[in-house]
């Protein structure tokens, strides 16, 4: 860009972000209290590289109601469980609808995607197609099979690097180990092998797409700019997502033809949505069963994936839990029988393990983000139109009036509270609560302890040659991971 160029920018992001200022502080009094913003960036720089820890900083000092002004992107962040519950269930309409940041207008993505869709007739649609034909009970105790068979290729694999003495990266095994459980459920493949350029390729897409989705873009902050795409960020999604739309239309083609040629049915979800295109109770185009198909994969990969990951993570570092965890699985289920998904229900311990994990370390630490379809009173606040909502769960999860030593991990503290990730029990809500609730529930209560229990059932776990203590440190995005993988050793119990 040029000298011109940059002035003419600058100026109308002066001009814009004063009468913003402006337009705001006529509302002052009933906007949620917060830090000052400064002109033009507004409260940007007080965001961090672990925005979750630096919004419950300024929590403590600002409230549960915190706003934020982020560029133009007028924000209110939520930190306790009271406010949730006033934004997720009591006002669930009016804070139904969903940001759109420049990412997910990619592909025109926002305009057919289920998780982007504002809550209509057509995301309706979507959620009941996916409750009913994937996600039901029937259909998930129909899919067992699949699941129990990629899971048999994890336990195949650990053994082999338990003959070899070799180190597993676990943060790969979990994510090629979901990514396919979910092609399986989903079209009936395995796209990637453990330790193949596949697997490592598809890793390192999911990653970028999920750093890129939350990287800081001038062009969601002064929605003006979007169209310039000034650090490129744009360009960077459409060329990484490009790959991932390019193997799922390949899929839906390779079925439509198969299709034609009257080959035998699969039992997936493809299968079903085809036929239901092919129906007339609802109206769906193969570019709509793309981008959902897109959808469930990367809602359901790298969030189940980096879970187990982490719950690995815990149990390794404290050695007692972890021995807990191993027995009670040995007393239910024994020490020659596999772990199936009916056996989960019977492992209390293992159970709170999961929730434990979900309360240190939630896997999407602010939710999806929701936005205000109206101007709406909320106590004693009134929140615009249009405000971006922020949901920090991580913030309360170490809320020492919440929870005993919210630092330590804990599972014990599950055992004698009945508190469900569900989304009734608002101290703990990884999935949401509402109507936007996430709709993978089921199938993530099934993925998740059936990983971790092949993970621990027949294998003792040490670290690498060297490797004193566990670095526990944080990397934000999308989904939270770990910023250095985690590489055990599987030793025969
Ligand atoms: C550990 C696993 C998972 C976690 C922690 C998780 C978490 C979440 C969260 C926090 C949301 C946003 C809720 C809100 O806006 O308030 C969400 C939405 C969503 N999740 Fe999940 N999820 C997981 C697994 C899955 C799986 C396995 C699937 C697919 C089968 C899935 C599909 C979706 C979809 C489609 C949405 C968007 C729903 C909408 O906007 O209406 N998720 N998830």
């Amino acid at each position: 860009m040029d000298f011109s160029a940059v002035v003419i920018v600058l100026s109308l992001a002066i001009i814009t972000a004063w009468f913003n200022a402006l337009r705001h502080r006529r509302r002052a009094k009933l906007l949620p209290p917060g830090p000052y913003p400064l002109p033009i960036i507004g409260n940007f720089h007080q965001l961090g590289n672990n925005p979750h820890h630096s919004l419950a900083k300024l929590a403590k000092i600002y409230g549960p109601f915190m706003s934020l002004h982020l560029g133009q992107l007028y924000t209110v962040v939520v930190s306790s469980p009271e406010a949730a519950k006033k934004i997720l269930q009591k006002h669930d309409q009016a804070f139904s609808s969903r940001t759109i940041s420049a990412a997910a207008e990619s592909r025109d993505h926002h305009k057919v995607s289920l998780v982007f869709l504002p809550a209509g007739d057509e995301w309706r649609q979507l959620r009941k197609i996916c409750r009913e034909h994937m996600l039901s009970n029937r259909c998930l105790d129909a899919s067992e099979g699949l699941r129990q068979a990629k899971l048999q290729t994890l336990l195949d694999y650990l053994q082999k690097c338990c003959d070899g003495g070799q180190a597993v990266n676990i943060a790969e095994a979990t994510f090629i180990t979901t990514l396919n459980l979910m092609t399986a459920t989903l079209f009936s493949i395995q796209v990637a092998e453990f330790e193949s350029d596949a697997a490592q390729e598809f890793k390192a897409t999911f990653e970028s797409l999920s750093s890129l989705s939350v990287a800081p873009n001038i062009g969601d902050f002064f929605p003006f700019l979007k169209p310039l795409d000034l650090q490129g960020i744009q360009k960077k999604f459409q060329g990484v997502s490009a790959k991932i739309h390019r193997l799922i239309g390949d899929i839906i083609n390779e079925r439509l033809h198969l299709r034609r040629a009257l080959a035998p049915r699969r039992s997936d979800l493809l299968e079903t949505l085809l036929d239901i295109s092919e129906g007339s109770e609802f109206d769906l185009t193969t570019k709509t069963i793309k981008h959902l198909l897109l959808d469930l994969l990367f809602a359901g990969s790298d969030t189940s994936a980096s879970t187990a990951e982490w719950t690995m993570a815990e149990l390794i570092k404290n050695p007692e839990k972890m021995a807990k965890a191993k027995d009670e699985l040995r007393s239910v289920v024994g020490s020659e029988k596999q772990v199936r998904e009916s056996d989960i229900s019977k492992l209390p311990y293992l159970r709170a393990v999961i929730k434990e994990v979900f309360r240190c370390h939630p896997p999407v630490p602010f939710l999806v983000p929701h936005k205000a379809v109206d101007d709406t009173q909320v106590g004693d606040y009134v929140i615009p139109k249009d405000t971006q909502i922020l949901v920090n769960v991580w913030a309360y999860s170490r809320d020492p009036s919440l929870w005993y030593n919210p630092t330590s991990f804990e599972p014990e503290r599950f055992l004698d509270r009945n508190i469900d990730f569900n989304g009734q029990d608002f101290e703990l809500i990884p999935f949401g609560s509402g109507r936007r609730i996430c709709p993978g529930i089921p199938l993530a209560d099934r993925m998740l302890p059936m990983m971790v229990a092949i993970l621990i059932h027949n294998f003792d776990w040490k670290l690498e040659p060297g490797v004193k203590k566990l670095d526990m440190t944080e990397k934000f995005g999308v989904v939270l991971h770990r910023a250095v993988p985690l590489k055990a050793i599987p030793i025969k119990s």
